[in-house]
């Protein structure tokens, strides 16, 4: 596909999605109906799709709307890209700016559409980041860095990197952790490496290695809300861990046996009627439902999904997870709460009003990850009971 078609791709999925469609969704229903697309392409139609989702409120100022074309045209414009050779009509490319099109709209100078984040939420980032609000909201408008978690269990970092590299994969070391990488070149041939294939690395965001990595010691090792099991596989890695995995809703453990399989870890895996009867543990870690407000880069359109009223449901059920998780701990065991969220009232506010429920509680433990170029936003808290 040529540039222009490339845009003019992503313009249509922009507007599946203006029509109701989830990113992904869209995504793959555009690669299915388009066959011709291939691997390049479609990372190309996707970079487009997502650059412009995390800049949707700026690119709609600049662009003089909210059509897929209207949203593109304002991207474009604002990372200063030469339009006219893009939008010329040629092939498949997009038809050239009509006369209103060619005006540029001023910019406007209120902080929603400079951070590009919802009005509605600009009060409780500014408190939850402070001084680190702005560069915060500009790093959730760039692309997030590619992680991988070196298996320590099958390789050391070192003959980890050498193999990747061996097949075009370029890593650098990740402050954030031990066994983290950034790719800094080739990330596309990452699934058909050897290294991936025999489950000497994992895609995981270092953030998130780093949250594992400072769990407290522990035997019996409960990952009350596993999800893909990202957090569980990490502590399976560890010395001396017996590792356990539930999620409310099991479906999304479906990938986990295969996955560990390959990491050559093993995890038991829990329904909801049979964690209590597998109780107590010696740490329950909560990697909490939550607004995903650290990792927006990676899924920008729930930046502009999320609702006050969603934030309120949230909170709510990381309440109600820690009241449930911490029967669960063993005396002399810890509860660690973590959320990819960068918002106080998912956060320290959670923690805190866990302490004013629980006396006998007490935090041992605390941490935030910032937005940047290592890795995702996170926070993360151990609890242990006195
Ligand atoms: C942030 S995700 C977990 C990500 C995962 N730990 C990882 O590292 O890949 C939160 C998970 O909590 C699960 N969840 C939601 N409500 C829950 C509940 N009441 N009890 C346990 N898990 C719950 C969701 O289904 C979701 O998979």
């Amino acid at each position: 596909m040529t540039p222009g078609a490339r845009v003019a791709a992503a313009i249509e999925i922009l507007d599946m999605m203006a029509a109701g469609q989830a990113a992904e969704q869209a995504l793959t229903r555009w690669a299915r109906s388009s066959r011709f697309a291939g691997s390049k392409d479609r990372a190309a139609v996707r970079d487009h799709v997502f650059d412009v989702v995390r800049t949707r409120r700026s690119a709609a100022a600049l662009g003089g709307g909210t059509s897929g074309r209207a949203l593109m045209i304002g991207a474009l414009r604002e990372a200063g890209a030469d339009i006219e050779t893009v939008f010329d009509g040629q092939g498949h490319a997009p038809a050239p700016l009509t006369a209103e099109e060619t005006t540029v709209p001023a910019m406007p100078d209120d902080l929603g559409t400079a951070w590009n984040l919802p009005d509605w939420l600009l009060p409780e980032f500014t408190r939850s980041l402070g001084e680190t609000a702005e560069a915060t909201a500009r790093a959730l408008q760039e692309r997030a860095p590619v992680s991988l978690r070196v298996n320590l269990r099958k390789a050391d970092v070192a003959a980890a990197r050498a193999d990747l590299a061996d097949e075009g994969v370029m890593t650098a070391p990740n402050p954030l952790a031990a066994a983290a990488l950034t790719i800094t070149q080739g990330a596309r041939r990452l699934r058909n490496s050897r290294a991936y294939r025999d489950g000497w690395v994992e895609l995981q965001d270092a953030a998130s290695q780093a949250v594992v990595e400072a769990l407290p010691p522990g035997r019996r090792v409960l990952d009350y809300c596993a999800g893909g099991g990202g957090k569980a596989l990490a502590i399976a890695m560890q010395d001396a861990r017996e590792v356990f995995a539930h999620d409310i809703d099991p479906r999304r453990m479906q990938d986990l046996p295969a996955r560990a399989a390959r990491a050559g870890a093993r995890i038991t895996q829990l329904a909801t009627d049979a964690v209590a009867s597998h109780a107590p543990f010696d740490l329950v870690l909560c990697d909490a439902p939550c607004s995903g407000s650290g990792s927006w880069r990676r899924a920008p359109d729930a930046k502009w999904a999320l609702t006050g009223e969603r934030l309120n449901e949230l909170t709510a059920l990381q309440d109600s997870i820690l009241t449930t998780a911490m029967t669960l701990v063993a005396p002399g065991g810890a509860l660690a709460y973590a959320t990819c969220s960068v918002l106080t009232c998912e956060n320290e506010d959670r923690i805190a009003a866990f302490l004013r429920r629980n006396a006998n509680w007490r935090q041992s433990h605390v941490r935030r990850l910032d937005v940047d170029s290592q890795g995702d936003g996170f926070f993360t808290a151990h609890l242990t009971r006195v």
